[in-house]
């Protein structure tokens, strides 16, 4: 997505700047109505972007999709399309097969064993849920390149939540499959992503790599100046009591650098939560690019 922006009636989203490698889970996170599911709906080339371009697999198609693309992109979509209400499961499974060429018929049945989804129920008829499974076993049939994903634990009892974690899990397996996934449910974000995006009031604040945003994020405990404390990179809050010094650093590799280069070892050290994280990204008191100082030149031996 290259400088996409959308004007969705008083609001508009954008600017998204933003590249999705294959084979990677991207999660996207943010306040309500900060934008994800425009996002995906952008990405499901549901709705057009006014200004920028998007590129699937390498190629814009701003005139609409061909269908031969479009059966590499699997939907779970946020709210399900009423169009498929009177058909059962198994009729909709039919219809869609015709669309998919990629259609596994013998993987859809195992999901929907899997989730336990009655098949002859019209679809008006399912629990939220089991429309959820009978969505996410449709949306996994025809082993999609690219999987969009709207909130789909919504709705979904913990054990079809187990399941859907599992299944999308093997999906990963082979590498192939690019996952963006909406979601609000943070612990999925922790098990799922390899890396995060954060949507705000519309705009994109970036796309960070999880694991090393937990692992810069941290609270420390050592002994020092007060002066010490606050001039350490990335410091966002600070606490003293005599020689002990608290801090909270959103660049904790490079501040755990400096300290060692000052000859201090920190007394302790804890991790912050990813919702605390993510709080004090959208206060802006986190960059959202990717440049990390471990990545940095000189400092790879960190
Ligand atoms: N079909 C639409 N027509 C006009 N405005 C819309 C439409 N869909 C969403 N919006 C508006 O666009 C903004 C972004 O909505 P969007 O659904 O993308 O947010 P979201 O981050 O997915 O929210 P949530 O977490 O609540 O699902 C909101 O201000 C919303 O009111």
């Amino acid at each position: 997505m290259n400088h996409v922006y959308k004007t969705r009636r008083d609001r508009q989203i954008g600017p998204i700047h933003l590249t999705i490698e294959p084979g990677y889970v991207v999660a996207l996170v943010g306040h309500n109505g900060s934008g994800k599911s425009t996002l995906i709906h952008l990405l499901a080339q549901l709705v057009h972007p006014d200004a920028g371009e998007i590129r699937w697999f390498g190629q814009a198609y701003p005139e609409g999709m061909p269908a031969d693309t479009r059966q590499w992109i699997g939907y779970v979509p946020e709210h399900p399309a009423r169009e498929e209400d009177r058909l059962t499961a198994e009729a909709a499974a039919a219809f869609r097969a015709v669309w998919y060429p990629g259609w596994d018929e013998t993987r859809f049945q195992r999901l929907m064993s899997r989730f336990q989804v009655p098949p002859h129920t019209k679809l008006s008829r399912m629990s939220k849920g089991e429309r959820r499974k009978f969505e996410l076993a449709a949306a996994l049939a025809p082993h999609p390149r690219l999987l969009l994903l709207d909130e789909p634990s919504s709705g979904l009892d913990p054990f079809a939540w187990k399941v859907m974690l599992e299944e999308l899990r093997g999906c990963m397996e082979n590498g192939k499959t690019t996952v963006m996934i909406a979601t609000h449910i943070l612990d999925e974000v922790k098990r799922l992503a390899d890396y995060v995006v954060l949507m705000h009031e519309g705009r994109m604040l970036g796309k960070l790599e999880k694991d090393h945003l937990l692992e810069n994020s941290k609270e420390m405990w050592f002994e020092g100046t007060p002066e010490e404390a606050s001039e350490l990179p990335g410091v966002i809050e600070t606490e003293s009591e005599g020689r002990l010094q608290r801090i909270v650093t959103l660049a904790a590799i490079e501040a755990s650098f400096v300290l060692e280069q000052a000859g201090i070892h920190p007394i302790r050290v804890r991790r912050l939560e990813l919702d605390d994280i993510l709080m004090h990204w959208s206060a802006g008191q986190l960059s959202g690019n990717e440049e990390t100082f471990a990545h940095r030149k000189g400092a790879e031996h960190l």
